[in-house]
C-alpha cells in the first residue's frame, strides 16, 4: 500500500483537484512552495476559520473492487459524519493525461468535529485503498496548506493550495471510455467477469450472449432503432410500426436480462454501464437472427447507453461534455449498425405532462431527467453528437398517428421499404 502511495504522490504537485459546488466542478492545486501573494482558491472560501477540511481519493489498483468502494464510501460518510458536515464529490487528475482520474469526498468539518472526524478517516484509511489529506489555514486566514496523512508526522510534507486554471476538458472525460462508455464487448465482459464473486448474477447475464458476433455482416432486412428520453413515445411508436411494417419488435437491454437489470442499476457506474453495454450485444444477436426473415424495430439501442453514460459522468452545462467529434461518440466496432436510428425529441413539459398521465415507476436517471435540467440537456446534446450512425430527429410531439406516418416517411426514404 506505502509503495503504490509514493508512486502515486511522485507527481502530486502536476495534479488538478476538482470539488463539485452546485453541480459544477471547481479547481485547485498544490505547490511546494508558494511563490507570489497567497490567493486562497474558491472551494475555501466559505470555510470558518475554525473548520477544517479533509480530502479522500480512492486509489485501489482494482477498478471494479476500487468504483465500488467509492460508491459505498458516500453512504458511509453520509452516516458515520456528524451532522453539519459538508459532504462533496471531489476528484483528481493529471491535465490531459488518460486514466489519471481518482475518485473521492471532500469534506468540511465544523470546529469541535475534527478529533471525531480524524478518528474516522484513520480507521478508513487503515483498511482501505484509500489517500487522506487534510487542509489546514494559516493565522491569518490568507494561506490554505494541504499534508498527507499517510506520512509520518515528523514526515509530514505541507503542499500550499494555489488556484488552478479551468482544465480543457471535464475531468471525468479522462478515464470515460472503457470505464463509462465501453468500445468492445470484451472490454465490457471483463467487468462483468470481474464481478463474478461479488454478483452472481453476472454469470447468468454473459451466458446470454450469442456464440459469434459478426458485426460486419449486412443483415437481409432494415434495422431501425428508436430513441429518446423516456416518455416521448418510443413504446407506442415501436409497436406501432410492427404492425405497419410486419417486423419484428426488440429492445435492449433484451427481455432475457429483465430478471437482473434491477440488480445491476443499484451497481456503481463502471458496472451498470458494462451491464447494459452487454445487453446491446444480445440484442445484435437477436437483431442478426431476425433480420435475415423480416425488418426489425429496435427500442433504444447504443446511444442510449452511450448518451446516458456520458452525460452522467460530467456534471455541469453543456460546455463540460467531450467536444463534437471526441472519441467518445464513435460507434464501437465490434457492434451491430442499424440501418437508421430515430431519435424522438420532446418539449420538456409536455414530456412531463405524459410522465404524470403514465404515473409509472421511475429509475434513479428518469428522476435526474426531470429535476436536473442541465442533465436532461446533457443526455439530448450527447445523443446529437453520437456517429456512425447519427440519429435522425423526429418531432414527437403531434398526435401518435402523425408521429408514425411522420416516421414511416423517414424510414421508406432512408431505407427503401
Ligand atoms: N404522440 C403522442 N401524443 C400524446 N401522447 C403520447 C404520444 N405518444 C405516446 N404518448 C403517451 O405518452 C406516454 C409515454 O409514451 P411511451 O410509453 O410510448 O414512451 P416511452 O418513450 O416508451 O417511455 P419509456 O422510455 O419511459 O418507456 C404514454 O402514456 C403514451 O400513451
Ligand atoms: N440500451 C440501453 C437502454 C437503457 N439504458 C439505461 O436505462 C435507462 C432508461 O431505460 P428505460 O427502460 O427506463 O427507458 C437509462 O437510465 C439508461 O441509463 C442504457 O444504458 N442502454
Amino acid at each position: 500500500m506505502a509503495r503504490h502511495l509514493k508512486l502515486l504522490v511522485q507527481r502530486w504537485s502536476s495534479r488538478v483537484f476538482s470539488v463539485e459546488v452546485d453541480g459544477a466542478p471547481r479547481y485547485f492545486g498544490v505547490r511546494e512552495q508558494l511563490r507570489g501573494e497567497p490567493v486562497p482558491p474558491d472551494v475555501f472560501s466559505e470555510v470558518q476559520k475554525q473548520d477544517r477540511c479533509y480530502s479522500l481519493l480512492v486509489c485501489s489498483g482494482d477498478r471494479v473492487t476500487g468504483d465500488r468502494f467509492h460508491w459505498e464510501l458516500r453512504d458511509r460518510l453520509q452516516t458515520q459524519l456528524p451532522p453539519g458536515s459538508g459532504l462533496r464529490s471531489m476528484s483528481s487528475f493529471i491535465p490531459d493525461q488518460k486514466g489519471s482520474l481518482l475518485k473521492g469526498y471532500f469534506l468540511q468539518s465544523r470546529a469541535g468535529n475534527s478529533s471525531l472526524i480524524e478518528d474516522i478517516l484513520t480507521d478508513l484509511e487503515q483498511r482501505n485503498p484509500v489517500l487522506v489529506c487534510s487542509y489546514s489555514q494559516s493565522e491569518d486566514g490568507q494561506q490554505w496548506t494541504q499534508c498527507l496523512w499517510y506520512q509520518s508526522e515528523e514526515n509530514r510534507v505541507r503542499f500550499c493550495v494555489v488556484p488552478s486554471e479551468t482544465p480543457k476538458h471535464h475531468p471525468s472525460v479522462l478515464n470515460m471510455i472503457n470505464s463509462d462508455v465501453f468500445y468492445s464487448l470484451q472490454e465490457a465482459c471483463d467487468v462483468l467477469k470481474q464481478c463474478g464473486d461479488i454478483i452472481p448474477e453476472t454469470r447468468s447475464v454473459l451466458e446470454m450472449l450469442p456464440s459469434s458476433l459478426d458485426a460486419r455482416r449486412k443483415p437481409d432486412f432494415p434495422v431501425i432503432v428508436i430513441e429518446g428520453l423516456d416518455a416521448t413515445g418510443k413504446t407506442t411508436l415501436t409497436e406501432s410500426l410492427r404492425d405497419s411494417l410486419g417486423a419484428t419488435l426488440l429492445r435492449s437491454p433484451p427481455q432475457c436480462l429483465s430478471a437482473w437489470r434491477g440488480r445491476f442499476d443499484r451497481e456503481p457506474p463502471l458496472i451498470r454501464r458494462a451491464f447494459y453495454a452487454v445487453g446491446n450485444y444480445i440484442t445484435a444477436g437477436q437483431i442478426n437472427q431476425e433480420a435475415s426473415k423480416s425488418p426489425v424495430i429496435v427500442d433504444r439501442f447504443w446511444h442510449s447507453t452511450a448518451a446516458y453514460a456520458i452525460a452522467t459522468a460530467v456534471t455541469g452545462p453543456l460546455s463540460n461534455l467531450p467536444h463534437e467529434g471526441a472519441e467518445v461518440y464513435r460507434w464501437p466496432g465490434d457492434l451491430l449498425q442499424p440501418s437508421l436510428v430515430i431519435l424522438l425529441t420532446l418539449d420538456p413539459e409536455e414530456r412531463k405532462r405524459r410522465l404524470r398521465s403514465r404515473g409509472l415507476m421511475k429509475t434513479d436517471e428518469e428522476e435526474e431527467l426531470d429535476h436536473n435540467k442541465l442533465f436532461r440537456l446533457r443526455v439530448e446534446e450527447a445523443y446529437r453528437r453520437i456517429v456512425g450512425p447519427a440519429c435522425t430527429a423526429l418531432d414527437a410531439s403531434p398526435s401518435a398517428d402523425l408521429v408514425l406516418q411522420q416516421a414511416l416517411l423517414l424510414i421508406r426514404a432512408k431505407c427503401h421499404l
